[in-house]
């Protein structure tokens, strides 16, 4: 009791500070303290919602961000690039989920951000209940693109992912992990290789809800892995076309770069043109044709249709992948470059293969679509004549492809450069017109070669007069002689020559 009394009056003691009481003075700084506990918090609080605002408005060409707000199963970064290495280790050091069906994916998108959702949801209209193959603008289950730069001539596919959950509103981007592929290849299994290019090597792969895949695993060559996975992602990941492989998402684990892709059952047009098929007649003409429209369509989309426009840099038939319909579906983006509408070129290394590079590339370095529009011309030329387009095994004077084109039609001997395993040779008429288009596309000087769609437009107005040419086959019997082109250096008007077909034409139809 006095002991109490005693604490008391201790209490109630004046204090020299303001001669206030004891335990007033403790009062006061514990209440400080709380507040200053508080203010804390609170500055913790608003900077992490800053920097979360900050990681959710990176623009679309970037590796979209995995967010924590809406993840299936695992922690996700918010930016690849924000984290260091060993945050990737620790991510997927997790234990593998038991549901592997949920397992699968990480949606790239946040909750948080309504601007974001619906600045995306105007470029990307998602309808459920699709099936795994292709459809057209408009048909079910197509993922249409309603931005008027995105919806030119393109046919968009469905989603093949069917089951799992749905893809990110930035359109594209499913986050596989390691472990997920490794188990759709069985571990990366050398029976699932399906080859091998310059930057890694590609598997067939199968997802637990059974969609197939090609996987690529980018080999880890001093940042080139990096750049090839960037050029990737940047030039198709968010795009879709009929003529363009799709890619289905990625892995970034370590030091790992895989890239995902839907499966083509069909080959490439350089084991069609060049593999073991070719001696029983392999692709009939019209297939090559399909495939080469396919492809002139593919390239007039990503050059002419979307913005920024994409130089593929790579055309050549191993990157030309075939569907079981003989649809062109172009692949192989790793040396890909963004070009925006008021850049005339870009200047960059002089990457490529051998053959298929557009002179003025090679001598420069100076890139633009038109560096494509060479490529595609020597692709044609590979297809109609089934020759490499540089071969060592060749004469002299045959070695290169274009050059020896030009000395043949020169020659009045445009007959002669037919690809000798094709069972059934095309028409005349079809077989002069896809010379006439290869030309101009590797004219030499690049701005004489033709834009894409003209391209595209060419090769259909081909189609409609080959389909008219074996009509006429069958009631007419007349010959029609290869006209000579006069001039095929390249640098003629390739034009006239287009022109001189179409009186050729309406002399032997006598249309
Ligand atoms: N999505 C896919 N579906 C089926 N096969 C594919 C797919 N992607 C690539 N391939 C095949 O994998 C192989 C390797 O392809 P990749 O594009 O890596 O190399 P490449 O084009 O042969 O050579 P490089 O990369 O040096 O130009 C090729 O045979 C290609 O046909």
């Amino acid at each position: 009791m006095s002991s109490n009394g005693s604490l008391d009056a201790h209490l109630s003691k004046k204090t020299s500070f303001l001669g206030l009481k004891l335990w007033v003075l403790i009062g006061l700084c514990v209440a400080l303290f709380i507040v200053l506990i508080l203010c804390i918090l609170s500055v913790w609080v608003t900077f992490r919602r800053r920097s979360k605002r900050t990681a959710d408005t990176y623009p679309l060409s970037q590796i979209p961000n995995v967010s924590k707000d809406i993840k299936i199963d695992r922690v996700g970064p918010q930016s690849f690039q924000d984290y260091p290495e060993s945050v990737f280790l620790t991510i997927n050091e997790k234990p593998a989920n038991k549901n592997p069906d949920t397992a699968l994916v990480h949606l790239a998108t946040s909750k948080s951000d309504p601007d974001n959702l619906s600045q995306c949801s105007s470029v990307y209209h998602h309808e459920r209940g699709f099936s795994s193959h292709s459809g057209e603008v408009g048909s079910p289950g197509a993922i249409q693109k309603n931005h008027s730069s995105l919806s030119y001539g393109g046919l968009v596919t469905a989603s093949p992912l069917i089951g799992l959950p749905e893809i990110s509103h930035l359109g594209w981007g499913h986050w596989f992990t390691l472990r997920d592929l490794e188990i759709a290849t069985s571990r990366f299994a050398a029976e699932n290789v399906l080859g091998e290019g310059g930057y890694g090597v590609v598997y067939r792969g199968r997802l637990v809800n059974g969609t197939e895949v090609a996987v690529k695993k980018i080999l880890n060559n001093l940042g080139q892995a990096e750049k090839e996975f960037r050029a990737e992602v940047d030039a198709i990941g968010h795009v879709r076309h009929k003529n363009l492989v799709r890619l289905l998402g990625y892995c970034i684990e370590g030091v790992n770069r895989m890239l995902v892709y839907e499966y083509v059952n069909n080959g490439n047009l350089e084991q069609w043109l060049h593999g073991s098929v070719r001696q029983n007649g392999g692709l009939i003409w019209e297939a090559r044709m399909k495939v080469i429209l396919g492809t002139a369509k593919a390239l007039a989309y990503l050059h002419e249709a979307i913005e920024p426009k994409v130089v593929h840099r790579d055309i050549k038939s191993s990157n030309i992948l075939i569907d079981d319909e003989f649809n062109a579906k172009v692949s192989d983006f790793g040396l890909a470059k963004l070009l925006g509408s008021n850049e005339s070129h870009i200047a960059t290394r002089v990457m490529g293969t051998f053959g298929y590079v557009a002179p003025e590339y090679a001598n420069t370095g100076l890139l633009n679509e038109k560096s494509d529009v060479y490529s595609f011309g020597v692709l044609l030329l590979e297809a109609v004549t089934g020759r490499d387009p540089v071969d060592y095994g060749r004469p002299a004077n045959e070695v290169n492809l274009v050059e020896w084109l030009k000395l043949m039609v020169g020659a009045r001997r445009a007959e002669e450069v037919v690809d000798p395993n094709l069972k059934i040779k095309p028409a005349t008429r079809a077989l002069k017109r896809a010379l006439l288009v290869a030309l101009r596309c590797v004219d030499p000087e690049a701005n004489k070669r033709p834009k894409m769609t003209q391209v595209v437009r060419m090769l259909e107005a081909d189609e409609y007069s080959s389909r008219e040419d074996r009509r006429n086959q069958r009631s007419c019997t007349t010959s029609t002689e290869i006209e000579p082109v006069k001039e095929v250096s390249g640098s003629g008007d390739m034009k006239n020559k287009v022109d001189d077909l179409e009186s050729h034409r309406s002399k032997t139809t006598g249309a």
